[in-house]
């Protein structure tokens, strides 16, 4: 199996507001390995921007802290690492991009000079050579008759043609992680397709791991290696994405699969919608997080967090859910995982 290339441990992440520290994340863990895309899913506000903008310590500059835990890249901390440190490692060995393509690129600059500039300060390459290999980059994001568009500017290209410059951005200094949030949330459907398909193909070629945050479990099942279903802060599931799919264990992952029109099983019926709203950060119930909106809530459920628990046959699928209670509980990387320590 690859390499880990980068390890989430028990990461919280917070703001500080004037009634103290409110989490946006709870002690989250999460793995990516060499090449693999891993999905990030979960309803509006659950902390999937926050914890991908706490890997490119960019929360820092949105108000938000690091509060707990480590978020390891090659051995080293990066929840550790100074500003300075960062900029080194950001746009470089890990590139991330947004889901609105126009507020990621400068409006007076020709997308040539912006694709150009970012070889220039990454890749260390002069003049007319970072112009033809962002020609070529262009080339390689799909934009046809690449030379007239690298003279363009920004509002001369669809919002389709803009998201391809964008990731050619982020590629021309070929990351090995790419960090995507929602890349393709703002585009119709057809261009969506082009880019998903855009960002395997260059990830097959450039060996790259991809962290994709999508709300939209269809690119989830179509993108990922590995699923992680985030809920008012918590991972809540995670497991290789055909477990994800076949056997959800969680209520919530299950409540999330059966809100997608045309999911198995589901033909015919009216669509499932979760009942309840997700609950504002600083205001989680006692228990599980997901209790109130839960149709299995026992009683255990409203009054103890529950554990990771393994679900399914190997050690890579996880739960924090009460329903698995007889089942092992989930290591993170030999350590205890949720309170597992307190439970012994
Ligand atoms: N700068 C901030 N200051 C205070 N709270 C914030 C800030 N940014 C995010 N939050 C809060 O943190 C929680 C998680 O937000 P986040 O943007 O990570 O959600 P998300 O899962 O990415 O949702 P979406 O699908 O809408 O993008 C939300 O409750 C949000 O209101
Ligand atoms: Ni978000």
């Amino acid at each position: 199996m690859a390499e880990k290339l980068l390890e989430i441990r028990k990461l919280t992440v917070g703001f500080v507001t004037d009634k103290g520290l409110v989490k946006a994340t709870d002690e989250i863990s999460l793995s990516i390995r060499q090449g693999q895309t891993v999905c990030l899913v979960g309803e509006s506000g659950s902390g999937k921007s926050v914890t991908s903008l706490a890997v490119m310590r960019l929360i820092d500059y949105a108000g938000g802290v690091i509060a707990d835990g480590s978020i390891e890249y090659h051995g080293q901390d990066l929840a550790l690492k100074s500003q300075e440190e960062m900029r080194h490692i950001r746009g470089n060995r890990i590139a991330m991009i947004f889901q609105d393509p126009m507020s990621s690129l400068n409006p007076v600059f020709t997308v040539g000079e912006q694709i150009a500039e970012s070889l220039r300060l990454h890749q260390n390459m002069s003049g007319d050579k970072a112009w033809n290999a962002a020609v070529d980059m262009l080339r390689t994001v799909g934009i046809p008759a690449p030379e007239i568009r690298a003279k363009q500017y920004p509002h001369e290209l669809s919002g389709g043609m803009c998201q391809r410059v964008v990731i050619a951005i982020a590629l021309a200094c070929k990351p090995e992680l790419l960090i995507a949030d929602e890349p393709t949330t703002a585009l119709d459907v057809t261009v969506q397709a082009q880019i998903l398909d855009l960002l395997r193909k260059l990830q097959a070629e450039l060996g790259m791991s991809i962290l994709l945050i999508t709300h939209d479990m269809g690119v989830a099942a179509e993108m990922a290696d590995r699923v992680a279903v985030m809920y008012a802060g918590a991972i809540v599931e995670e497991g290789p994405v055909e477990d994800i799919f076949n056997t959800p264990s969680h209520p919530y992952t299950v409540g999330l699969l059966q809100s997608i029109p045309g999911f198995e099983g589901e033909r015919g019926r009216e669509l499932y919608t979760i009942r309840g709203t997700i609950p504002p950060i600083g205001q989680l119930p006692d228990g599980c997080r997901f209790h109130p909106r839960c149709p299995h809530a026992m009683d255990i459920c409203r009054q103890k967090e529950p554990f990771d628990f393994l679900v399914g046959d190997g050690d890579d699928h996880r739960a924090a859910c009460w329903l698995f209670e007889d089942r092992p509980v989930a290591l993170v990387d030999g350590r205890g995982g949720r309170d597992e320590v307190k439970r012994a």
